[in-house]
């Protein structure tokens, strides 16, 4: 397959966390990481893998159950992928939604060599009938399998060979406690800071074949939302503009204009997140105010603000959850240039 220009989707927006086309993916796939040392940031869990997957090769025993979860575009794919590498295992991969009857897991399940890789994307989607077979592979390598059907149907039990679950979720909190606790690595994937995603951008560079100075891989870094997934793509449109304007080379005025034309502000805000921000501070005096009237305001989904808009703008602190509802701080009005009412001084505070 060739790669193409993956401008086709309809208007996708330049800074999604999600894949924007088939085509991206395709893309990605090439510039993912392969091995944990090529895995930029996030410490705290490369660590504890290298310790725990360099445990479970000495002792030739199967990794424990690994959580991974994160907003979308962290990393948590291609660290599924790290994972059976370094092991030298074989990686399966499938996604909650994709599981629809027990026996599609089971197909899975049975396939398994020793010690492999099973990632499931998405866990939080699994259906409880999927779910159910799942506990008992986790805790003691069998499940219970139905055969035949009516009043002849029985269950009879199998085998598997040991493995490691490696599942994926951009939201714990929706994930059963009784699958939750089958984890023994619970991971969190955290928003990677400019200077991470600086060196994501240059190795990415470096493999696009595209010349490009410290400065303008920075100024690339810094709109890209904390997210590798981001700054890939802002690479890839910059590095456009670059050919069509300028000599190829990504320089600092190249970025900076070219990020400028795609709406990207310094703060990697997009027109989306400032219209999610004026309309909290304009419509809803600020807030608080719910999410479903935010989504109504904006027209866009709630799950899309909950998952993709919002979580970067609250790290940021631009955007605040309490119990009655989102508000913006005093970070948004200076940002969007509008004067706080006094009150809202002493909420950011806190
Ligand atoms: N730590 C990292 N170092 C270098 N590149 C990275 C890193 N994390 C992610 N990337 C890049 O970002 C892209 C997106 O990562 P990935 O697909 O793993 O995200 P994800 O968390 O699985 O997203 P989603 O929630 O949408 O499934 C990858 O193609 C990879 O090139
Ligand atoms: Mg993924």
């Amino acid at each position: 397959m060739s790669i193409q220009t993956d401008d086709f989707a309809p208007t996708p927006r330049v800074v999604s966390a999600a894949p924007v086309s088939p085509n991206e993916e395709a893309i990605e796939r090439a510039l993912r990481p392969k091995l944990l040392q090529e895995y930029v940031g996030q410490m705290k869990v490369r660590e504890q893998l290298e310790i725990f997957i360099g445990a479970a090769k000495m002792r030739n025993e199967a990794l424990d159950h690994v959580l991974l979860f994160g907003p979308p575009g962290l990393g948590k794919t291609t660290l599924s992928h790290i994972i059976a590498q370094e092991l030298g295992v074989n990686l399966r991969s499938t996604s909650g939604p994709v599981l629809e009857k027990p026996k599609d897991l089971a197909a899975l399940l049975t396939g398994l060599e020793k010690n492999d890789v099973l990632f499931i994307d998405e866990i939080h989607r699994l259906s409880p009938v999927v779910e159910e077979i799942l506990y008992p592979a986790l805790e003691d390598y069998q499940i219970d399998i139905m055969i035949g059907e009516g009043p002849a149907a029985r269950s009879i039990k199998l085998d598997l060979q040991p493995f490691t679950l490696v599942g994926a979720t951009t939201r714990a909190g929706m994930l059963t406690n009784p699958l939750r606790d089958r984890f023994g690595i619970v991971s969190r994937l955290e928003f990677y800071t400019a200077e991470e995603l600086q060196r994501i951008v240059v190795r990415s560079a470096g493999l696009l074949d595209t010349p490009m100075d410290v400065e303008g891989g920075f100024e690339i870094a810094r709109r890209s939302r904390g997210t590798p997934r981001i700054a890939n793509r802002l690479l890839r449109r910059v590095r456009d503009y670059a050919d069509v304007k300028g000599t190829g080379r990504i320089t600092e005025d190249i970025a900076k204009r070219a990020l400028a034309m795609l709406d990207v502000d310094p703060q990697g805000f997009d027109l989306m997140d400032r219209k999610l921000l004026e309309a909290v501070i304009h419509r809803f005096d600020g807030g608080p105010v719910g999410l479903d009237n935010i989504a109504a305001s904006i027209g866009e989904e709630r799950d899309t603000i909950e998952d993709v808009i919002e979580p970067y703008l609250i790290q940021q602190g631009f955007l605040q959850r309490t119990p009655r509802g989102r508000m913006a701080t005093l970070a948004a009005y200076r940002h969007l240039g509008v004067t706080p009412p006094k009150a809202i001084g002493d909420v950011s505070a806190d």
